[in-house]
């Protein structure tokens, strides 16, 4: 059974600081996810603040390009150090992470639709590792290099590698009403819409709303929760918000 999971930037990274990991909240979902011990998983992980900083300087978004190289290589530089500290975190409690990097795998066509193929990351996960990707900038068809979310490559994986459940970790406990109660499950974006912003912090990719949107293009059901929820969730729960 393929899981795949994202870990939130804004989760284990601080995200007001430049280039800050949060290292307890990220020793916490590494402890989590050694603890669950999945065969078939999939990871990906946002950016926080080592890449919404960058890209925000270079004013780079999912829609802004640049084609600035020293861009490029510092917002993808950014999300290549976070990925190791990710890596290292997850290694350190003899769970098999190895990276996979998106620049080098994927790009986006004019009209914006993502090319990335996932038989690789298949095969790495079939030979026993498990995959770590993260939110990073691709090159995007007549405007040079944009950003790529990592829940983008959360709707990308799970169809490619037909995974049969999907989480979402984010600091909020899931998608919250104009109460602050979580909503328990989200089909459609219009009867949502009103109460999904961005994110509180920096960030070029659009928070809440861009996510449920990405969410709901997916045929398997997604789950937004807490960190707290990390764990249930690993061991099969749905907590927090469900999207289908
Ligand atoms: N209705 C809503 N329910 C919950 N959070 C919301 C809502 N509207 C806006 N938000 C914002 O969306 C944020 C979550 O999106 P964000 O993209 O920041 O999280 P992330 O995916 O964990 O981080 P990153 O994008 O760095 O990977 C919340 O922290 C909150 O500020
Ligand atoms: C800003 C960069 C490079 C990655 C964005 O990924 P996200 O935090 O999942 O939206």
């Amino acid at each position: 059974m393929t899981v795949v999971l994202k870990l939130g930037g804004s989760v284990i990274t601080e995200k007001g600081e430049p280039e800050t990991v949060d290292i307890g909240a990220l020793a916490d979902a590494a402890d989590a996810i050694a603890a669950a011990s999945i065969g078939d998983l999939v990871l990906v992980h946002g950016g926080g603040s080592f890449g919404h900083h960058h890209a925000a300087a270079h004013g780079v978004s999912r829609t802004d390009g640049t084609r600035d190289a020293a861009a490029v290589r510092e917002i993808h530089g950014a999300m290549r150090r976070l990925n190791d500290a990710v890596c290292d975190a997850l290694v350190g409690r003899d769970v098999p992470a190895v990276p996979h990097h998106p620049h080098s795998a994927g790009y986006r066509d004019a009209a914006g639709d993502l090319t990335l193929p996932t038989d690789t990351v298949g095969a790495t996960r079939d030979e026993g590792f498990v995959p770590v990707l993260h939110g990073d900038v691709v090159t995007h068809v007549d405007a040079g290099a944009t950003i790529l979310s990592g829940d983008e490559l959360v709707v990308a994986l799970a169809r490619g590698l037909d995974a049969d459940r999907v989480g979402v970790c984010s600091t909020v406990s899931g998608v919250l009403d104009d109460d602050g109660d979580v909503i328990e499950r989200i089909d459609d974006y219009a009867d949502v819409e009103r109460y999904l912003g961005g994110s509180a912090d920096t960030d070029v990719t659009g928070g809440m709303a861009a996510k449920v949107r990405a969410l709901l293009d997916l045929d398997a059901p997604a789950s937004v929760f807490g960190p707290d929820a990390l764990g249930g969730f690993l061991r099969g729960e749905g907590p927090g918000t469900v999207i289908r």
